[in-house]
């Protein structure tokens, strides 16, 4: 068992409340139908002011049913385990290196849900063809280069993806969905989404050729959308 210990109060507490809530994220990946079995995993950045940041995310392998706050494994940015008497996730170099090299970003998820892993398998990228996608990720949701699996490699392709785009989602090759998030909350969310438009463009395409939607209206629904839905 690691532990986290001489650490400042706030610290402590901060690690703990990032245990709480990326434990009652995971539940949410079964309950929106994301994952089967163990695959997939939620993290969150856990800032540090007095030195370098920390991630929370889930253990290697772990039924949701038995994911609680306490078995939450805590890491260093690099990966190394700080905190828990369990391997962390198998995706957690992955997410450590989304997290060292897109400081804005607080929260990553990964699932293999059916649709964005059927694109993924495809090597295609989902296009902007739905007012949902234009809200969400500003644009087509990219696809990502393959990568194998348990060093940083799904994380460079995550970030050579994503940065610079709007896009919260990226559709690595032959595996599935990775989004992130300014927490872990918006990761999930992101994650849901990509998702949903994945099998709605899916169904469309078995209908025709879907219609896609003119840069304008996109950046001006991504534009409400990122400022103005909801509550401020
Ligand atoms: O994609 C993979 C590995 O193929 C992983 O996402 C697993 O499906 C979940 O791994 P753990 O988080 O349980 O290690």
């Amino acid at each position: 068992m690691s532990t986290l210990t001489e650490v400042p109060a706030a610290l402590r507490a901060a690690v703990d409340a990032a245990k709480e809530r990326v434990a009652a994220l995971h539940a949410e990946l079964p309950r929106w139908e994301l994952v089967v079995w163990t695959a997939g995993n939620v993290s969150e950045r856990v800032v540090n002011p007095d030195g370098e940041d920390l991630l929370v995310i889930k253990p290697s392998g772990v039924s949701y049913d038995d994911i609680t706050p306490d078995a939450m494994v805590v890491c260093h940015l690099d990966g190394t385990l700080v905190e828990g008497d369990r391997s962390p996730s198998s995706d957690t170099a992955a997410h450590a290196y989304v997290y060292r090299h897109m400081p804005e970003v607080g929260g990553v998820v990964h699932t293999h849900s059916t649709y964005a892993t059927a694109w993924a398998a495809r090597g295609e990228e989902i296009p902007c063809v739905l007012t949902m996608m234009a809200d969400e990720f500003g644009g087509p949701v990219p696809v990502g280069p393959f990568a194998i699996i348990g060093d940083d490699s799904i994380g460079r392709g995550i970030v050579e993806t994503l940065r610079g785009s709007r896009s919260k989602a990226v559709l690595m090759r032959n595996h599935g969905p990775f989004t992130i998030g300014t927490d872990a909350r918006s990761a999930v969310k992101a994650a849901v989404l990509c998702e949903e438009v994945a099998r709605a463009v899916h169904v469309s395409r078995q209908l025709g050729e879907p219609l896609p939607i003119a840069q304008e209206h996109v950046d001006a629904l991504y534009e409400r959308y990122q400022n103005v839905y909801g509550q401020r």
